[in-house]
């Protein structure tokens, strides 16, 4: 059972203000996650009506549908189903929501970039980043009450960005929490409108910037929210460490281990490795058709 988390509200960042990327490399240096505003994302709350009626409609045998517990950061049963498509992932023709994912995508994407290019000044390594043949991934997520209180592991995220709406109300019965100060927090999210930014491990391979460890709490109610994962170029190469990187904050979400300290370290040493093939490797390490067979 986790323990009852703090609250802590995020900084607001406004896309359309001049010191966006200021407010954004300030926010990401100290905790690694941000709230933004003034984005590209057409009507948030029509956007998680959606959400809630693809998970109505969607047959279990559709493209891109993901069974309870078939996926889990750790040891742990995931209390959650979900559904995924994006740039290597088609939504299926017939259902009802493709409109809506349609559009939503393109919103997200274009938000991706705009703080992609908010970020470029402080961060050189991005210019070029993610031009060429940049990659993205949605994944729309139901987490049900669960009396294991756990809807996602403690993990990282693996790519440059991660954006994320949800119903959250800051309240203790379902929360994305994150890991700050040796606690966790309950993220409250001041502006309805705004949509969650996180900063992934490659952002903090490339800059002075926090991938912050965080995980989703669920407990007496149901929680929907949409997921997308910004990826730098599919053969952007993943950068050695440098050394003063505290790869400690770099959780492993594989198999086994729920200890909080555990580090995949060893996963971007010496790596010579493809983005596209990393990220490839982290998805096998998820799956968990073991706990779906039973
Ligand atoms: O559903 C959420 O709010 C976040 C889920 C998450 O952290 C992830 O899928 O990486
Ligand atoms: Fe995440």
């Amino acid at each position: 059972m986790a323990a009852a988390a703090e609250e802590i509200t995020l900084p607001v960042v406004d896309l359309a203000s001049p010191e966006a990327g200021k407010g954004l490399m300030a926010a990401f240096r100290d905790l690694g996650v941000a709230s933004v505003v003034n984005h590209e994302v057409d009507d948030p709350a029509g956007l998680l009506r959606a959400v809630r009626n693809l998970f109505l409609d969607i047959s279990s045998s559709s493209q891109g549908y993901i069974p309870p517990f078939a996926e889990s950061g750790s040891s742990l049963v995931e209390a959650k189903e979900g559904f995924a498509f994006g740039d290597i992932m088609d939504l299926p023709p017939d259902l009802t929501e493709r409109p809506a994912l349609e559009r939503a995508y393109a919103d997200f994407y274009r938000t991706s970039r705009a703080i992609v290019d908010a970020l470029e000044t402080d961060v050189p390594a991005l210019r070029g980043c993610c031009d060429t043949n940049a990659t993205a991934l949605a994944r729309l997520f139901h987490y049900l009450p669960s009396n294991r209180d756990l809807g996602s592991s403690p993990h990282t995220d693996w790519g440059l960005l991660t954006l994320v709406l949800s119903d959250d109300a800051a309240d203790r019965d379902a929360a994305l929490e994150v890991w700050h100060d040796s606690k966790w927090r309950r993220v409250r999210v001041p502006d309805p409108t705004a949509l969650v930014v996180n900063a992934g491990d490659y952002l903090a391979l490339v800059s002075p910037l926090r991938s912050p460890r965080h995980r989703v709490v669920v407990r007496r109610r149901h929680r929907y929210s949409l997921v997308f994962f910004y990826y730098p170029d599919y053969n952007a190469t993943v950068p050695e460490p440098r050394p003063d990187l505290d790869l400690s904050l770099f959780d492993c979400q594989v198999v086994a281990d729920d200890d909080l300290g555990r580090t995949c370290a060893a996963d971007y040493q010496g790596a010579d490795l493809t983005f596209g093939d990393y990220v490839a490797r982290k998805w096998r390490e998820v799956a968990r058709p073991a706990l779906l067979a039973r």
